[in-house]
């Protein structure tokens, strides 16, 4: 299995890291936000751009702010994200408009790693990709169905798809409705991760999903999102109660 570095953070060793998601709204609350964050003691720290649609709409003060950002958190890596509507974000953006934010984050190194979302125009999707890459950018692209667990063949496709785009790290999230979908993801995440060599990341959301938030080291998701204070996503559990979980789980 290969390893990706994001800073200090190594990913597809050890015990699967922890990101916590930023969900600023303001720049202050940014900020404050970020302390929060720094003193947890994360691996990561998400920036949830779509929050932010002060700096969406103008990228000169998202550049400020991200520089105000890094030098609140240090060395601690950032992961940039914008959600889109569609999977589960807060703040819509035409297709042109959303490719053209996530250029922006990456020519201007706003972040340690990007999101980019596999369901967007192939072409530029795989540009995007090269240009991560030239700008040392590491690149996590996600897929994210709130509604359900898709078919097990087609979790495997989008997760192989997006390695075969150039991911650095395929990721997908899905809704649960029973303990059987919360097996299919979770087999779908140990056949992928026997298959491709990238590190992956997968959960599924909600009560129902948590085991597959504490769970990664045995079934191979090398990341999972923790929340402090505010959570991005439903099923979170708090940083504390993860690192305990994962400890408690630990493969020795
Ligand atoms: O993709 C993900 C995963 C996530 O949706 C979760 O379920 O923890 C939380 C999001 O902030 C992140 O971008």
């Amino acid at each position: 299995m290969a390893t990706v570095r994001i800073r200090n953070t190594v990913l597809g060793a050890g015990l699967p890291k922890i990101a916590v998601p930023n969900v600023g709204t303001s720049t202050e609350e940014i900020l404050t936000a970020a302390e929060k964050i720094k003193s947890a003691k994360p691996d990561l720290m998400e920036w949830r751009i779509d929050y932010y649609a002060a700096g969406v709409n103008d990228f000169a003060k998202l550049n400020t702010t991200a520089k105000k950002l890094r030098q609140e958190v240090g060395e601690l890596p950032i992961l940039v994200t914008f959600r889109t509507k569609n999977e589960g974000g807060v703040c819509s953006l035409a297709e042109d408009e959303y490719l053209n934010l996530i250029e922006y984050v990456v020519t201007n190194r706003l972040g340690d790693a990007v999101d980019i979302e596999l369901f967007h125009d192939e072409k530029r999707v795989k540009s995007l990709v090269n240009l991560a890459h030239d700008y040392n950018v590491v690149v996590i692209m996600s897929n994210h169905d709130f509604e359900k667990v898709p078919a097990k063949d087609v979790i495997e496709f989008r997760l192989r798809k997006m390695a075969q785009l150039g991911a650095d790290v395929p990721k997908l999230a899905c809704m649960p409705h029973s303990a059987s979908d919360v097996l299919t993801l979770l087999a779908a995440t140990t056949e992928m991760n026997a298959e491709i060599s990238n590190p992956l990341i997968t959960m599924a959301m909600g009560d129902i999903g948590k085991v597959t938030r504490v769970a990664g080291q045995v079934f191979g998701s090398s990341l999972s999102f923790g929340a402090v204070g505010k959570t991005s996503a439903p099923g979170q559990l708090s940083i504390e109660d993860l690192r305990n979980a994962e400890k408690y789980l630990a493969i020795q």
